[in-house]
């Protein structure tokens, strides 16, 4: 029997009530991960990224289709699937080393174990000055590190980072993506961010997920066969770049979604949607 796709999203379909209407947030989404692998998700406001990466963390439910981590369905969060939210979300009250902490408050370690955790994730993340800080003497840059190293902290499988670095000035924002692609590559933890920026997401990404909104959809996926560390100032990098923004700008073919026959649940095709290689 064949090994179970790492993360596979089948024929999702999300839909909300607002105010007696219906919105389509996703509509016969599908996309297999393999392990380890780095997915960066891009798309107009609205289309759903962020409800696509809720449901893979297991913490939205209510949606059609199914959603499997090694196999098992996806029915609500989990320690093996961490999330990284765009505000840090740090405690005021606590210390940087104590909201590192908080990402392993459900995990079975020892105190002795757990210290040797955060110690080393203060130091993968570059806050190992920083253990007793409070938060509010963090810089916007090192409060998303914080907020990275609880995401990372037990360990998950996959880590779903939602525009981790939006709120951060473009200095910091390239030097955090920097850190993050080396974090990737040392730790090998599958990774899934949702981000507007295109150069982000081509720096980061093995592949590029490109969505389109009303109803949410994947118009197509482009696949970034760079080597790394990106040079983004390549032509290489620019052309990959220009045939992302130009499937967002809506120039590329768009087929109408259709859910993908239930015979392949087992084994899931690639994404039904168009694919793009480049590089
Ligand atoms: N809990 C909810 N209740 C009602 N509607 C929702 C809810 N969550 C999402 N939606 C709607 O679903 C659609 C997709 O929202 P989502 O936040 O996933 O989009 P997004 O692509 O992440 O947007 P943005 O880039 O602005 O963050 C939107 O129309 C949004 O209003």
């Amino acid at each position: 029997m064949s090994k179970p796709a790492h993360l596979a999203i089948h024929n999702v379909t999300r839909q909300f009530s607002v105010d007696s209407r219906t919105v389509t947030a996703l509509q016969y989404v599908s996309l297999t991960v393999a392990e380890g692998e780095f997915i960066t998700i891009v798309g107009a406001s609205g289309c759903g990224k962020s409800t696509l990466l809720r449901l893979g963390a297991g913490l939205d439910a209510g949606h059609e289709g199914e959603i499997r981590h090694r196999g098992d369905v996806v029915q609500g969060p989990s320690l093996d699937r961490g999330i990284v939210f765009q505000e840090p979300r740090l405690f005021p009250w606590l210390t940087v080393e104590r909201n590192i902490a908080l990402g392993l408050e459900n995990a079975t370690v020892s105190k002795a174990e757990k210290k040797r955790l955060v110690d080393e994730h203060l130091e993968l993340v570059g806050l190992a000055g920083f253990a007793k800080a409070y938060p509010h003497r963090l810089s916007g840059g090192m409060a998303q590190r914080a907020g990275i190293a609880r995401g990372l902290v037990n360990r998950p499988d996959v880590l779903f980072l939602d525009e981790p670095f939006g709120a951060l000035d473009a200095i910091t924002k390239a030097h955090l993506q920097g850190e993050l692609q080396s974090i990737w590559a040392k730790e090998k933890i599958t990774m899934i961010l949702v981000t507007h920026d295109v150069d982000e997401a081509v720096f980061l990404g093995d592949r590029v997920v490109v969505m389109s909104p009303r109803p949410g959809r994947i118009r197509e996926i482009v696949q970034v066969n760079l080597p790394r560390p990106r040079d983004r100032t390549s032509s290489t990098f620019g052309d990959v770049r220009a045939r992302v923004l130009q499937s967002l700008n809506g120039t590329a073919h768009v087929r109408d979604p259709q859910p993908v026959p239930t015979e392949t649940k087992s084994v899931l095709p690639r994404p039904a949607h168009a694919i793009a290689a480049v590089g």
